[in-house]
């Protein structure tokens, strides 16, 4: 049985529960690639893996992350000067995702993979097509499973497997390589004369391949173990890949439709360059701190009324394990559930004016929706499976709109978005903005 849920009330029953997270068998496509990762794991697996996997969300990592946010976002704003002549219409996807591919591949592997740079890169490449096919395969039942994929379309199967195996064979060469490099720290470290400081530990708890070298989210799994034995390559492929995919169009979207709806927005851009300056200046070079990131508030309420209006991720599937009494209303074990965040986040009960675009609800002194049940603004799901990586996504959303603000003013070209609901939501006409720099003014 499937069954859509709209409800709130249900919705919010559903996500706080510690028991109904079981994901749905709707995500059984992305095993392949995938495999089962945090995001796609049950029972004892996700469990033990979410503990391990919670630490590399620390405010250290993230503070170390900044740097590459403000690198990448910095070579994005750039690259877009030739285009910013006030009257072009740039489609946003593809640049923002070109930027947003740079960014998790240096912080969740520890590689530059130069998406900005070079097209061809045979990662990269493949990458982008599996994303593509799996976003269509989310939305086409003749393609949902792996059976029907291949008879209705056994060339697109094809190019995907061989995409797929593109991909895992450089990731685990890139683990391969890492772990030889950790093996060979840690030898050094022990054969050290000196025992480290009681202050040098402290400073180097995130740093174990030297002073210099910055940590990736697969170093902590490298250092991880469960029941005393450390991850397999496999183990720790299936995660990092988990993090390529939803640390990259997930973004990507956001980033887009924020930008876009900036641009369309002029005195919600104004505050916003306004409270840019105040915190930063207007030097469009200024190297951005997690401070400073951390201080703009009104950035955050126009990236959260954003994405309440384009949820990314527009809706999510749960398998239903046990009998779920809800009111008069029982929802029968082995249901599938398909919670729809995007029709929640327009609910006018919650939301006054739901189609309206304004970040001043959820200042502190905004409407009813700036108190409202966290398990009803859910762009980041909520409960015991809600998004690990939402304060990693926060800090790059706000890096790259910084620095886009700083660059140049948006302005209001090309055509309106029009929605498209695949695994990460999209628009059929692109996410345009036009650019004019702010230096020549
Ligand atoms: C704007 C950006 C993002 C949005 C809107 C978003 C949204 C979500 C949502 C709604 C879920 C729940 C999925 C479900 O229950 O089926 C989720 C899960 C997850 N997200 Fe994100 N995400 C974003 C960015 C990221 C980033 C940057 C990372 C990693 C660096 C990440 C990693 C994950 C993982 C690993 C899970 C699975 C968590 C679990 O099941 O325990 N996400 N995300």
């Amino acid at each position: 049985m499937h069954l859509r849920v709209t409800d709130p009330k249900l919705c919010e029953a559903l996500l706080s529960s510690q028991h109904q997270i079981t994901k749905s068998s709707f995500y059984d496509f992305l095993i392949d690639w995938l495999g089962r990762g945090l995001l796609l794991s049950n029972g004892k697996k996700w469990h033990t893996r979410r503990k391990i996997i919670t630490p590399a969300f620390h405010f250290k990592i993230l503070e170390q992350f900044v740097e590459v946010f403000d690198q990448q976002s910095t070579v994005m704003a750039k690259s877009l000067l030739a285009q910013a002549d006030g009257q072009t219409a740039i489609d946003m996807f593809p640049v923002v995702c070109r930027m947003a591919l740079d960014t998790i591949s240096e912080t969740a592997m520890g590689v530059k993979v130069h998406a900005q740079e070079n097209q061809e890169f045979e990662y990269v490449k493949a990458l982008n097509y599996v994303s593509t096919v799996m976003s269509k395969r989310f939305v086409n039942p003749s393609q949902r499973t792996s059976f029907l994929f291949k008879l209705t379309s056994p060339k697109v199967y094809r190019e995907t497997q061989r995409c797929i195996g593109v991909m895992h064979r450089f990731t685990t060469q890139v683990i391969e390589k890492r772990r030889q490099a950790l093996e060979k720290s840690m030898g050094e470290a022990s054969n050290k004369a000196d025992p480290p400081s009681e202050e040098e530990e402290d400073e180097d708890e995130y740093e174990h391949y030297g002073r210099k070298q910055r940590m990736a989210f697969l170093d902590i799994l490298l250092q991880s173990t469960v029941d005393g034995e450390p991850l397999s390559n496999e183990d720790i492929r299936e995660e990092v890949d988990t993090f390529m995919f939803e640390g990259h169009d997930t973004t990507t979207s956001g980033i887009s439709f924020a930008l876009y709806l900036i641009a369309r927005h002029p005195e919600v851009q104004a505050r916003l360059f306004e409270e840019i300056c105040q915190i930063v200046g207007q030097d469009p070079d200024k190297v951005l701190s997690y401070r400073d990131l951390q201080d703009m508030k009104y950035l955050e309420c126009v990236i959260k009324e954003s994405l309440r209006l384009f949820p990314p991720v527009p809706a999510i599937g749960r398998e239903i394990t046990e009998d779920v009494q809800l009111g008069d209303v029982t929802l029968p074990a082995n249901t599938n559930v398909v919670l729809s965040f995007s029709l929640i986040m327009r609910n006018p009960d919650y939301f006054p004016e739901p189609d309206a675009f304004r970040p001043d609800r959820f200042f502190g002194d905004g409407d009813s929706s700036s108190h409202v049940n966290p398990f009803l603004y859910t762009p980041f799901s909520a409960g015991p499976r809600n998004c690990i990586g939402q304060r990693f996504a926060m800090l790059e959303m706000k890096s790259v709109i910084t620095k886009m603000l700083l660059h140049f003013e948006l302005l209001p070209l090309g055509p309106e978005v029009q929605r498209l609901t695949t695994i990460v939501l999209r628009s059929k006409t692109g996410a345009h903005i036009g650019l004019r720099p702010r230096c020549a003014k």
